[in-house]
């Protein structure tokens, strides 16, 4: 019985992540039809709204910095059950961006405005192209497990949790983040730069370069020396175009 509510859990921690993901596209995009975005909400004062919306982008990036660390999630399967510790991160993640929707204060002082049409299109491409970068990354990753439904249905089915395996596929082969430098793309690519998009551009980039250092942080403790040479061989955000030294062994092609 458990197991089919892990599976339900499971299941509507995604669909609440989905809907999410798809709100912060419209949201950062200033998109219409959603009834506020990082330009669009309640007006107030500029001091006000930069206080406000700088702690609703610390707390997005406390919650996502503390609840993905290994230690953390050590003693929090203490109390959450182990097959739905990814599905209650993933639902932390979301509410964290929720509250950032529904508290955000625009700041509306323009900070560039791109008119040549020409260029509003190359804009709004690359717009699109960051988002694609970063949906795609997290099928190349592993979609199902990175957002819970992988564990909750291996534990439906009595498998034991697949240990965690270095992967190079596609993008991972040009930079060691490219779902983060989608992300990056996404944020700073607008025709119509803000004062309030400034600030979630240059804030969520600043998590993100905080973030990256304990994510491998963990992932040279999982993956050990294939991830650490990995580091060595492959840009962070930005390809590398010197080739590795002759020094440095090449890693066997395991994702082709
Ligand atoms: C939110 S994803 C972000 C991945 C990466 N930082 C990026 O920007 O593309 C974080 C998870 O991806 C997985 N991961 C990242 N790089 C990996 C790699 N090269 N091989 C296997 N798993 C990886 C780890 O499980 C990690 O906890």
């Amino acid at each position: 019985m458990a197991r089919v509510l892990f599976v339900v859990f499971g299941g509507l921690a995604y669909l609440i992540f989905f809907a999410t993901f798809l709100y912060l596209i419209a949201f950062v995009g200033d998109l219409p039809g959603v009834p506020r975005t990082v330009d669009h909400g309640p007006a107030g004062d500029r001091i006000t709204a930069f206080i406000v919306d700088l702690g609703l982008i610390g707390l997005f990036g406390l919650q996502h910095t503390i609840m993905a660390r290994q230690g953390f999630k050590r003693g929090w399967t203490a109390i959450v059950p182990k097959p739905v510790e990814r599905s209650v991160y993933v639902l932390f993640a979301s509410i964290a961006l929720l509250i950032l929707f529904a508290f955000w204060r625009p700041i509306p002082q323009p900070v560039w405005a791109v008119e040549n049409p020409l260029a509003v299109s190359v804009i709004w491409g690359l717009f699109a192209l960051g988002w694609l970068i970063v949906l795609s990354s997290t099928f190349l990753i592993n979609h199902f497990e990175l957002f819970g439904l992988k564990q909750v249905y291996q534990n439906l089915r009595g498998a034991a949790p697949s240990p965690p395996r270095f992967r190079q596929p596609f993008f991972y082969r040009l930079v060691r983040h490219p779902l983060y430098a989608g992300f990056i793309i996404a944020f700073w690519a607008t025709p119509e730069m803000t004062l309030g998009h400034l600030l979630f551009s240059v804030g969520m980039t600043i998590y993100i370069l905080i973030a990256i250092p304990y994510e491998e942080r963990d992932l040279v403790g999982a993956l050990g020396d294939d991830y650490a040479s990995y580091r060595g061989r492959v840009g962070m955000l930005f390809p590398r175009l010197r080739r590795a030294s002759p020094s440095t062994p090449p890693l066997e092609a395991r994702d082709s």
